[in-house]
């Protein structure tokens, strides 16, 4: 049935299409960012983030990824200026990884991968009523790209990569409260930008996104405690949950604006 999709050999991006026609739109991510092909918009205001009202409610194991829930509040954490018209409400942040440090990012830059790439979903909840509604809106979505690469230890998200033990098992929830999402972004805020899509199905082509140049840090150790997840339920053998990534898309004409010369 279309709603299983995974990362594997049968299930994998390459097959998604058959479920999710969409796959094979004309704006869809990730991308390949060629540097030389970017085009600096003087135009994009510096990107405005407002993650100080935050609430983390829950960490949970998805079967796809780990993720980090948010309270849906009016005064919740937002981003605003950039790229973007309304103010975006963060809903959640993921990863995606690999099963070795040389790739697991979904966007690459020159070609070059990452060890994994850190999601913050937010949703345009200025013209929206619900998260749902504007999930498959073209203006709906905004989410944050931040490279991981390894290094030194990142002792913010020691918070969430200590919790991982907890949400070992697909469809388990364990409480996170009072995580600050601020920590987890490069100092320096110099990003790329470009309409895209939701990089798992349902591929919904919603999502304006903004890749930070600037990797942060994270250490080996750390790394491997992601893949400690598993894909699998309690009952199921174990499939350690690791190359959740989507390979790079068509741009199809789109021109990627960086926010710096
Ligand atoms: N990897 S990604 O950031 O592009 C990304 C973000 C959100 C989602 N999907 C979410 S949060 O869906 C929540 C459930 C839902 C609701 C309406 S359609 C799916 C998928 C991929
Ligand atoms: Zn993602």
């Amino acid at each position: 049935a279309s709603h299983c999709w995974g990362y594997g050999e049968d299930d994998g991006p390459s097959s998604w299409h058959k479920g999710y026609p969409i796959a094979q739109g004309n704006r869809q991510s990730p991308v390949n960012i060629i540097t030389a092909e970017t085009m600096y918009d003087s135009s994009l205001s510096p990107l405005i983030v407002s993650y100080e009202n935050y609430s983390s409610i829950s960490i949970s194991n998805n079967g796809c990824s780990v993720a980090v829930e948010y309270a849906d509040a009016e005064q919740g954490p937002v981003i605003e200026g950039g790229p973007l018209g309304d103010a975006y409400r963060l809903k959640q942040f993921h990863f995606h990884w690999g099963h070795k440090d040389c790739q697991g990012s979904e966007h690459t830059v020159d070609g070059r991968t990452y060890a994994s790439e850190l999601h913050l979903v937010h949703w345009n909840a200025s013209k929206y009523q619900t998260f749902r509604e504007a999930v498959a809106a073209p203006d709906g979505l905004a989410v944050l790209g931040v490279f991981l690469e390894t290094g030194k230890e990142h002792q913010g998200l020691t918070k969430i990569t200590d919790a991982l033990s907890m949400v070992k098992f697909k469809g388990s929830t364990a409480d996170l409260k009072d995580f600050n999402p601020k920590c987890l972004l490069p100092r320096n805020l110099n990003y790329w930008t470009y309409p895209g899509s939701l990089t798992t199905p349902p591929l919904h082509e919603s999502v304006t996104w903004i890749v930070f140049e600037e990797p942060i840090e994270v250490s080996k150790r750390q790394m491997e405690q992601f893949r400690m997840l598993l894909f699998s339920e309690e009952k199921e053998d174990e499939k350690f949950m690791e190359n959740n990534f989507r390979p790079p898309q068509p741009l199809n004409g789109r021109k990627v604006c960086a926010s710096y010369n």
